[in-house]
């Protein structure tokens, strides 16, 4: 069997760690090919975005048609794509290349602040988008926006849920680094219509999470293009995100990028 290939379709983080570049680290960790259509390029660090610089749409379009034409992906995921014409262009690619296990990574707000992804497109990544996800994985604010509700329980929590796989993904991955009332540990769940599959792990105190989103969805890709079930991906996952965490590479100033490696010592050990 050849080596597998995963896609990623997102925004440049120019102080590698988020986006494409936290995405392709990850693919190349966890021994998948990795490839990139750029949306977008962001200057940032540590402190936050300091600038956003949308590709062209024919810019975009070019880079899914040279992968399309020669490098079809076993998997794929989405980023910042950040503006509905883009999002709509994303998704007519992906229906007209037939490209399947597509996770889309629902991104907003960058953890500064930063806005990501235009109000305006919200309906976009709801109408056009997740009816193509096989996977998405929004974060608690993410899942507000898209279910339309707030989530202060797990009563909430599971509604919607159900809200957001109704607009059509196959899976939803509701990440709970955010869930507060959580405590000190932190339960990602798996939901597929019938039944919520629990990955619990143990919260770290730690600054140094910049791009973890990115991290955990582009993981989840690279075990997909590998043909693992969701639930199967998911504990290899949560193994790489948690010692990406624990393993501080403590770079820059302020919110440190996670340390993408770090799963190598976990091996040896
Ligand atoms: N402090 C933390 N300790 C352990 N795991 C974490 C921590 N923060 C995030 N994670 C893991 O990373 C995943 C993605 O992080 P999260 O902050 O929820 O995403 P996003 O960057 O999209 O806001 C979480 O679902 C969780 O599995
Ligand atoms: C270019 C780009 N894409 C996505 C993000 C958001 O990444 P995320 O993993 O949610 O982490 P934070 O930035 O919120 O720490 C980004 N910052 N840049």
């Amino acid at each position: 069997m050849g080596v597998k290939k995963a896609l990623t379709i997102a925004g440049s983080d120019c102080g590698g760690g988020a986006g494409i570049q936290a995405d392709i680290k990850t693919f190349q960790e966890l021994e998948v090919y990795g490839m990139s259509a750029i949306t977008a390029i962001t200057a940032q660090n540590t402190l936050g975005v300091q600038g956003v610089y949308p590709m062209s749409l024919e810019a975009i379009e070019e880079q899914l048609n040279s992968i399309g034409a020669d490098l079809t992906p076993e998997a794929l995921k989405t980023g910042m794509l950040f503006n509905s014409e883009i999002i709509t262009l994303v998704a007519r690619k992906i229906n007209e290349f037939g490209w399947g296990r597509v996770v889309v990574d629902p991104v907003m707000i960058a953890k500064g602040g930063a806005t990501l992804l235009q109000q305006e497109a919200v309906e976009a990544l709801r109408t056009h988008l997740l009816p193509l996800a096989y996977v998405v994985t929004p974060n608690v604010p993410e899942a507000e926006v898209l279910a339309e509700m707030k989530i202060e329980s797990l009563d909430d929590y599971k509604e919607a849920a159900e809200r957001i796989r109704a607009l059509g993904p196959t899976y939803v991955v509701m990440k709970g680094g955010h869930a507060t009332y959580q405590g000190d540990t932190i339960i990602d769940y798996v939901y597929d219509g019938s039944e919520f599959v629990a990955f619990e792990s143990k919260r770290v105190e730690s600054i140094q999470t910049h791009g973890s989103g990115c991290t955990f969805a582009a993981a989840l890709t690279a075990e997909l293009a590998k043909g693992n079930s969701v639930n199967v991906a998911m504990r290899r996952v949560k193994q790489f995100i948690q010692s990406a965490i624990e393993n501080e590479l403590n770079i820059g100033s302020g919110h440190g990028p996670t340390n993408h490696f770090a799963h190598r010592l976990v091996h040896v050990k």
